[in-house]
């Protein structure tokens, strides 16, 4: 039988990564549209080059790569710009995304999004798992991660689903209040119930 897709959500900072990774210790198969993202703007491929002829040269590290740091600061101030890029690339992002889902052998896979029902990806998925966490342990959890001021973390939150209309689309919710150890708890518990469950539904 093929495999149903779950959708992991919550916004930045929230803990995704952190559950995705326990998901994926346990075998099953993971896919980030995070990561997809990285793919679609290697260097050669096209969405790179639309990407440094609106923004400029400043956009490339001397290694070719994408300036990720340069290209958050401009979308994240400008909801213009941001748009523009998303237009650019969720559509890139989300034909990685059915390849490499279609690529899963496991009883259920996932697709780990912070943008999961802002940008419809949910339409590809049978069930929603949003990672709920109050909104000081984002902030802080991200600022130590990234090492990025608090207004860009703030800005960030803001072009993002507000935490209640993120858990309107949730059909379980894994709050991330406590320590890592209780995270990985609520994960094997979900996975359980996960691998009793037939095309996503009991
Ligand atoms: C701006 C970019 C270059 C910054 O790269 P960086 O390596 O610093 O961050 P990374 O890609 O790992 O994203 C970190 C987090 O930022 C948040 N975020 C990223 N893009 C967006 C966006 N368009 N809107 C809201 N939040 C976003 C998410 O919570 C994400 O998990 C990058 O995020 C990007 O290309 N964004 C546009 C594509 C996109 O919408 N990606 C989201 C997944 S579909
Ligand atoms: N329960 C927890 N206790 C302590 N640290 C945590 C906990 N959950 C996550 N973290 C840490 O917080 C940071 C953010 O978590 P993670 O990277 O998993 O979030 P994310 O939702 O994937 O973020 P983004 O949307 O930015 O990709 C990481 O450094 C992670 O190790």
């Amino acid at each position: 039988m093929k495999p149903w897709i779950l959708g992991l959500t919550g916004g930045i900072g929230s803990g995704k990564s952190a559950a995705a990774a326990h998901f994926s210790a346990m075998g099953v198969h993971m896919v980030d549209a995070d990561h997809a993202s990285r793919w679609v703007v290697e260097p050669g491929r096209p969405a790179l080059e639309r990407i440094v002829d609106r923004f400029g040269d400043a956009m490339l590290l001397a290694d070719g790569n994408l300036n990720r740091a340069a290209l958050r600061e401009r979308i994240f101030t400008s909801e213009e710009e941001r748009r523009w890029l998303e237009q650019l690339l969720h559509p890139l992002i989300r034909q990685e995304i059915v390849t490499n889902l279609a690529q899963a052998e496991s009883p259920y896979a996932i697709l780990v999004s912070p943008l999961l029902v802002e940008s419809g990806q949910n339409q590809m998925t049978q069930r929603v798992l949003v990672v709920d966490t109050p909104e000081h342990l984002q902030l802080q959890r991200t600022m130590r991660r990234d090492n990025v001021p608090e207004e860009q973390v703030r800005a960030i939150l803001k072009a993002q689903a507000q935490r209640e209309d993120r858990l309107k689309h949730a059909d379980d919710v894994l709050v991330n209040d406590a320590d890592l150890d209780h995270l990985q708890r609520q994960v094997e518990r979900l996975h359980d119930f996960y691998l009793s469950l037939r095309g996503g539904q009991p």
